[in-house]
């Protein structure tokens, strides 16, 4: 198979070329398998989730985001394979789970990041992760072993030995990065968090400090400024100017809200269990937002909020 060339953004300290939109394997795919998990008891393969895994790589991703929390290493794992696409031609990321207080969920590697890196390199039978993260900043005494920054050591190490060639975290405010930042001997390299038109900043000053510390901001949920689902008010400001705008570039409005993403120097992480929607994502690199443009969905979106995850916390 010959994989699209995606843009890439540079990672600051390692100089490592990151392709600058990526697939996810959690969000839908996750709460599928969390729910079956509790009806069965267990969590089997779901043939389906490898199937909407492979779909992607064919439709032409080559960065895929995973997490163990989202119990589908598994699937991705297969997908992965089955592609017989050469690893170094792919991007995977996965995310060490600190367990969830707010789900009462335990962490699955309660001695940390390594022993979370060891299961899934295992899983993936694959000799190093592209990029591993710290899921959130949520930890509790009750619900793994050790602390922020003795985690971040463990992710240090594990890229001292090769097993993940770069490293960052997921969900962080200013506050809990400066904890990292004052204490590593690597600085994080990447920031992933809830980000869109409608949530410029997860938490306050967080995208001007890692752009001030080189952090690289990807975004989950970059859809929802165009998803009814998430956005019940038919009023809410973008509305209309999506549409408009979209029609404008001729595109659609779901490529509208990830360009723009782009666009500002975030990488899109997205999701669909739809074939054609995941080869149309791709029209993101064939056109540019004037500035003018760019600035006026900007300043719109931040008259008016969404959040979907972590509201408990960040609130
Ligand atoms: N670090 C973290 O804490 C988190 C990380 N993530 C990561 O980010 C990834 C993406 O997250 P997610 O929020 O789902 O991403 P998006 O905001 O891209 O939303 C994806 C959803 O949008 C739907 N969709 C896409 N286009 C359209 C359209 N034109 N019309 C209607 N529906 C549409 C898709 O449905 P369809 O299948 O029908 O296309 C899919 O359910 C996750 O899989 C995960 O890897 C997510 C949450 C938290
Ligand atoms: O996609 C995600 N959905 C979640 C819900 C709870 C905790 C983490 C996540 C994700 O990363």
């Amino acid at each position: 198979m010959t994989l699209a060339k995606i843009p890439t953004f540079t990672l600051a300290r390692t100089g490592a070329a990151i392709p600058a939109l990526g697939f996810g394997s959690g969000s839908k795919h996750r709460i599928k398998k969390w729910e079956n998990a509790e009806k069965t008891g267990e969590a089997p393969l779901d043939a389906d989730i490898v199937d909407v895994l492979s779909n992607a790589i064919k439709a032409g991703f080559t960065h895929l985001d995973g997490a163990e929390t989202y119990t589908t290493r598994g699937e991705l794992a297969l997908a992965v394979r089955n592609s017989g696409v050469p690893r170094e031609q792919l991007w995977i990321t996965d995310k060490f789970d600190q367990g969830w207080p707010h789900y009462d969920r335990k962490s699955p590697s309660p001695s940390g990041p390594r022993e979370s890196v060891l299961k899934g390199l295992e899983t993936f039978q694959m000799e190093y992760y592209d990029l591993f993260l710290i899921h959130a900043q949520f930890f509790r005494e009750d619900l793994v072993g050790l602390s922020i920054v003795e985690a971040w050591q463990q992710l240090e190490q594990c890229y001292e030995e090769g097993l993940v060639k770069n490293i960052g975290v997921s969900n962080f405010d200013v506050q809990h990065l400066q904890q990292i930042v004052d204490a590593a001997k690597y600085k994080p390299q990447v920031n992933q968090i809830e980000y869109n038109l409608y949530l410029q900043n997860q938490t306050e000053g967080i995208a001007d400090y890692c752009r001030k510390h080189e952090i690289q901001l990807e975004a989950y949920c970059p859809l929802t400024p165009i998803l009814d689902a998430r956005i019940n008010d038919e009023n809410h400001p973008l509305k209309p100017v999506i549409r408009e705008m979209a029609d404008k570039y001729n595109v659609s409005p779901n490529i509208l809200a990830l360009r723009w993403v782009y666009q500002s120097g975030v990488i899109p992480i997205t999701t669909s269990s739809n074939f054609e929607r995941m080869k149309q994502t791709f029209q993101i690199f064939d056109f540019e937002l004037s500035e003018k443009d760019f600035n006026t969905l900007k300043s719109i979106g931040q008259t008016y909020t969404v959040r979907t995850h972590f509201n408990q916390y960040f609130d």
